[in-house]
């Protein structure tokens, strides 16, 4: 369990990028945190693996206290993806994604065993091991961004955009590979995004953030989507995409979810159901669009 308690950032110089936050994210869940540009996400990211660290308040994994930890160990025994997979241009991908086991102790030949069997679990051909970046997709260059991520085995995996710089197509793909590797290895993922139907699609939780780093709304998508505690979340939910405004619509007894052309986007679950936290969606329940 990663927990904020009464988190605030100010950079120097800077406005509050980040004004008491009370956030508790769940194990073994995907939690995205989606808002507006600025509104605090990567700051909030960042502070759970000390990249940044809070002015005031205190960032918990397990019940302690991040700054306690020592930044550099912290920072390689969790998983890290960022926007532009953040590879190093001049070492071969299979490389890449063995550099921190291989910091971390493990032998070359376990890493780079271990590396071409994540390379397939990320969905690229063992054939591309050899490669360098350059010589590869962008889509490609995000997939083994993620396999670099799992490489050290972490229980936490932070990602930041990592599907934002990708046509929509194949970042259709790699949002439902990682929800197919997700069901696999359940591990505590955050997840950045600014756009709300990713946040729907892969977030067990969804923390809507405002302006200023105040957290909007917290809950299920489905939570969200049938009660947005104000105009902001409203608008939110239904600005994400100009073709969709999502509402929700009752149709022979079933809640769905319908854009604006009354096209189905999903199915929502009894209150029952979506009072549960989170595994419901995949397994056939709360958000089934
Ligand atoms: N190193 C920094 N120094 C000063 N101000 C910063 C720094 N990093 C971020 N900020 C400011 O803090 C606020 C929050 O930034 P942050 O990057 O966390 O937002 P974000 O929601 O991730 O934005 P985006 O979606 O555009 O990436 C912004 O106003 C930003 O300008």
């Amino acid at each position: 369990m990663i927990e904020f308690r009464s988190v605030s950032k100010r950079y120097e110089e800077g406005a509050l990028a980040v004004a008491e936050v009370n956030l508790a994210i769940a194990p073994r869940a995907v939690t995205v945190l989606v808002g507006p540009s600025g509104c605090g996400k990567t700051t909030l990211l960042r502070m759970i693996n000390r990249m940044v660290d809070p002015t005031s308040g205190q960032v918990l994994i397990d019940d302690v206290d991040v700054a306690t930890r020592n930044p550099v160990q912290l920072r390689r025994s969790i998983g890290y993806v960022m926007q532009n997979s953040g590879l190093m241009p001049h070492r071969t991908v299979l490389d890449n994604v063995t550099t921190v086991p291989i910091l971390q102790g493990v032998s070359r030949t376990q890493a780079r065993a271990r590396g071409m069997e994540l390379l397939a679990t990320v969905g690229l051909d063992a054939s591309l091991a050899k490669r360098y970046p350059g010589q590869l997709s962008g889509g490609q260059q995000q997939r083994v961004g993620v396999a670099r991520g799992l490489a050290a085995d972490p229980n936490i995996l932070l990602m930041d955009e990592p599907f934002g710089a990708v046509d929509p197509i194949v970042r259709r793909e790699l949002q439902t590979e990682l929800a197919r590797i997700q069901s696999e290895l359940a591990k505590t993922i955050v997840f950045v995004t600014h756009d709300i139907d990713e946040a729907f699609l892969l977030g067990d939780q969804v923390v809507i953030l405002r302006e200023g780093g105040h957290v909007a709304q917290m809950g299920t998508p489905t939570e969200l989507l049938a009660n947005p505690v104000d105009d902001f979340v409203a608008d939110f939910i239904g600005r994400g995409d100009e073709s969709k405004h999502l509402r929700i619509t009752e149709r022979n007894g079933t809640r769905l979810v319908v854009d604006q052309r009354g096209r189905v986007a999903g199915v929502l679950a009894a209150p029952e159901q979506a009072a549960e936290p989170h595994p419901s969606k995949r397994e056939g329940g709360a958000w089934t669009g």
